[in-house]
């Protein structure tokens, strides 16, 4: 089983290319799809998940059952073996989560009332809100309700899992408790993450791929991405107000404050100058690299050439 997605391209009315020739193939297990604000990940998510329709392209789930699933003229079959945590799955009416969970669960064509109380009980404790069953939705903290949006999404027993991304917003101990779980439905499924967090990635994804304007710059497994930046990304910490002059210098992939002061990050094959120390790259590094490389090349795309005098 995999999912093929193949030269997908769409533009909003008002001029925006969201998706740019996207092609993926994702097998089982967690695929992270990392890219900023505005990349294209939430466009993707939501053509995968049937909910628009891209300009050109094909999405094909493939040997699902021994047989292949056209998403785009099939979006019907498509929808029998997903599960969907939107970005903005955001509604929580002042009602517990076995009477919602129990009425999706019906939506999603468990009509059985018998195996439906069975499901809807496995799944609040597989998310550990057993204890919170009875508890109105509307008080549940932020964690809470993303690990019900899991349940939700697991109605059915999805073959594809899409979460958009579900981290933002939580706090460390929270988010922990949500990745532990997502950890645990890879093993089952096609589970594709959309997140601009990188660690996400790098601690719960064997595949993964990098998105920026609507185009995938990256993609493969983590560990090998990490190699191709391994020693070539070196740091130092700078005067605030020789930051400029770095940028302008060297090929600086990322600054950030560090104790009250700017650090740079910059690639180059060797030392570029003394006090600069060797980075042991992650995947935080392989990711501004090809977001700073993709932007350079953009702007320089965007660039009216001088004429010549
Ligand atoms: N319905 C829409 N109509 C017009 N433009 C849109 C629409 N949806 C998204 N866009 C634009 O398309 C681009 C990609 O947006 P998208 O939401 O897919 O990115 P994203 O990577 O999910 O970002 P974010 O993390 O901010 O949600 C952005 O420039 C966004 O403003």
């Amino acid at each position: 089983m995999n999912l093929l997605i193949d030269g997908l391209t769409k533009t909003y009315d008002n001029g925006v290319k969201a998706l740019n020739g996207v092609s993926l193939t994702i097998e089982p297990g967690l695929f992270g799809l990392l890219g900023p604000n505005g990349a294209g990940k939430s466009s993707l998510m939501r053509t995968i998940a049937t909910l628009q329709l891209p300009d050109q392209g094909r999405i094909v789930m493939q040997d699902v059952n021994g047989q292949d699933i056209d998403v785009l003229t099939q979006p019907d079959e498509l929808r029998k073996i997903l599960g969907y945590l939107p970005q903005d799955f955001g509604v929580y009416p002042r009602i517990d989560a076995v009477t919602l969970l129990d009425h999706l669960a019906v939506l999603k064509g468990i009509h059985n009332g018998k195996e439906r109380k069975e499901v809807v009980e496995t799944l609040l404790q597989r998310v550990n809100l057993w204890e919170a069953r009875k508890k109105n939705l509307s008080g549940y903290s932020g964690g809470m309700r993303q690990r019900f949006g899991i349940a939700q999404a697991l109605l059915g027993n999805p073959k594809l899992i899409i979460v958009d991304e579900p981290t933002a917003g939580l706090d460390p101990a929270e988010r922990n408790r949500f990745l532990n779980l997502l950890a645990g439905l890879g093993q089952e499924a096609i589970v594709i993450l959309s997140t601009h967090i990188v660690e996400d990635v790098q601690e719960l994804c064997a595949q993964m791929a990098i998105i920026n304007k609507g185009t995938v710059l990256l993609s493969g497994h983590p560990l090998d991405a990490v190699q191709m930046v391994q020693g070539v990304i070196w740091k130092k910490s700078v005067a605030p107000g020789d930051l400029d002059l770095m940028h302008r210098m060297y090929a600086v992939i990322n600054d950030r404050m560090v104790a009250g002061q700017p650090m740079v990050y910059v690639y180059a094959t060797s030392q570029p100058a003394p006090g600069f120390v060797r980075v042991e790259a992650g995947l935080e590094e392989v990711y501004f690299t090809e977001i700073t490389d993709a932007e350079n090349r953009y702007h320089a795309q965007r660039t009216v050439p001088i004429p010549a005098l």
